[in-house]
């Protein structure tokens, strides 16, 4: 047996544990693993020990040629490590043949990279295929899988990556990954190849079915706010995948283990707190609603007694459609179906996620939604300001109790007084003359 005492191993969180049932991942561990390349006086990858629980997600950054992806494609061993071990689920991954051992674990990459030639469906069933599923469970499980990752079966199935969008290709990569139903996935850079907006959405996408297969995840990313939002536990790695820091977001927002990771995790700090909460866990605003069809000067009679300024119409599914402002309604006898794209945020994104939306809505706001898109409330920029300064509150309290003990200090609660200030002004900005009621 391997000496294990100098292995980095993630303790579970509360959620790994509540759920354990659930859990369809396996443990991952990394023995002092080792990656020389030819020719390569350094090794790229020198003397790793790494211990992901199973059903969890362990985010890989770090800069440039640190080793992330050489760490993550010697599990799957599309790079062969030079020394060291490789436990995947208890069992040596370099005793087994390479390619039956990446039948059983899911890989996701940039842009989903899917081939071109093959429909949709059959870029899912590729490895099912390879494992010799018979043709109806295939189907099934197809449709079942475009199903999880939000794309209707009829409708894409047959299509060919060329018609999809790039998130639209980037979920059939997910679904690939999840196809033979794998317990380990590796994900590298999975999100970075879409627009800002579609990169949340798909976040959101992939917490929510971890949340339901609970797989063991590894995904290497270079955006750090990524590596908070999705990670049970983040490993930032420096030069020779030398480990700085493995420890949850919120340890290492809070107190980052060394100058490295200080630098690395940059300014903002504070900020980036707002990505360890959920827009769900806060308590959200209600204001008052509409249903298409309904009578204009009704809906405008409910909102003046609620004391609202603006309204926010649903269609018949309680779906919103747009934000109106009190004037808007007052020129509709009856509530129209316009929709007007609004963007909303889900349940599941995180603060960080909703104050991009709500910095470009007029409304300084933005509408959650839940469970098939239904509208929840509203979450103002007031809101996560008050949420700032009950972080600082709390950091300040941490940095006189880490004083006492002579720990590094938390979070710079200079730099959360100015975000605050900042977001209050933003807070503040009237209406538009056009958008303004009355
Ligand atoms: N096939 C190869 N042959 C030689 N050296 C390599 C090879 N692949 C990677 N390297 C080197 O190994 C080191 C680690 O590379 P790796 O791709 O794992 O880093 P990374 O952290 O994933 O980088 P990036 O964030 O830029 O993708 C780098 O110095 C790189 O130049």
């Amino acid at each position: 047996m391997p000496d294990m005492t100098t292995t980095q191993t993630i303790t579970p969180t509360t959620t790994a544990t509540a759920t354990d049932d659930a859990v369809s991942g396996v443990d991952i561990e990394l023995v002092g693993v080792t990656k020389r390349y030819p020719g390569q006086k350094k090794a790229a990858v020198e003397d790793v020990n790494l211990h992901i629980p199973a059903g969890q997600i362990l985010m890989l950054v770090g800069p440039s040629g640190c080793g992330k992806t050489t760490t993550l494609k010697m599990i799957n061993r599309l790079i062969e490590p030079s020394s060291g071990q490789i436990l995947i689920g208890g069992e040596d991954a370099r005793a087994k043949d390479a390619d039956e051992l990446r039948r059983h674990i899911g890989y996701v990459i940039q842009g989903g990279s899917l081939f071109p030639h093959m429909t949709v469906a059959a870029n899912i069933a590729m490895v099912p295929q390879m494992l010799g599923w018979d043709k109806k469970r295939i189907t099934e499980r197809v449709d079942e899988l475009l199903d999880l990752v939000g794309l209707d079966p009829a409708r894409y199935r047959d299509r060919y990556p060329r018609e999809l969008s790039g998130g639209q290709q980037q979920r059939v990569g997910v679904a690939r990954g999840l196809a033979a139903d794998p317990p380990v996935i590796l994900m590298d850079e999975p999100f970075g190849a879409v627009d800002p907006i579609t990169r949340q959405r798909l976040q959101d996408e992939l917490l929510s079915i971890q949340e339901e297969l609970r797989k063991t995840i590894v995904c290497v990313t270079h955006d750090f706010d990524e590596a908070v939002k999705l990670g049970d536990q983040i490993a930032i790695l420096r030069e020779g995948g030398e480990i700085a820091q493995l420890d949850t977001p919120a340890n290492i927002l809070a107190a980052p283990a060394n100058r490295f990771v200080e630098n690395f995790i940059g300014a903002g700090s504070t900020l980036k707190q707002l990505t360890l909460s959920r827009v769900g866990e806060i308590d959200l605003e209600q204001t008052t609603t509409a249903t298409v069809g309904e009578s204009g000067p009704e809906v405008l009679q409910r909102a003046r007694t609620n004391g609202h300024r603006a309204v926010v119409v649903l269609d018949q599914r309680r779906r919103p459609l747009r934000w109106d402002w009190l004037r808007a309604i007052e020129d509709q006898p009856v509530i129209s179906d316009e929709n007007h794209d609004l963007v909303t945020v889900d349940r599941r994104a995180t603060l960080n996620d909703a104050l991009d939306t709500m910095l470009v809505s007029g409304h300084g706001g933005v509408v959650v939604t839940g469970r098939r898109d239904e509208y929840l409330g509203i979450v103002r920029i007031g809101a996560l300001v008050n949420l700032l300064q009950e972080t600082r509150e709390q950091a300040e309290q941490a940095m006189s109790e880490a004083a006492e003990l002579e720990r590094p200090a938390a979070p710079d609660h200079a730099e959360a007084a100015l975000a605050a200030e900042v977001l209050q002004q933003h807070a503040e900005v009237p209406p538009t003359a056009e958008e303004g009621p009355q």
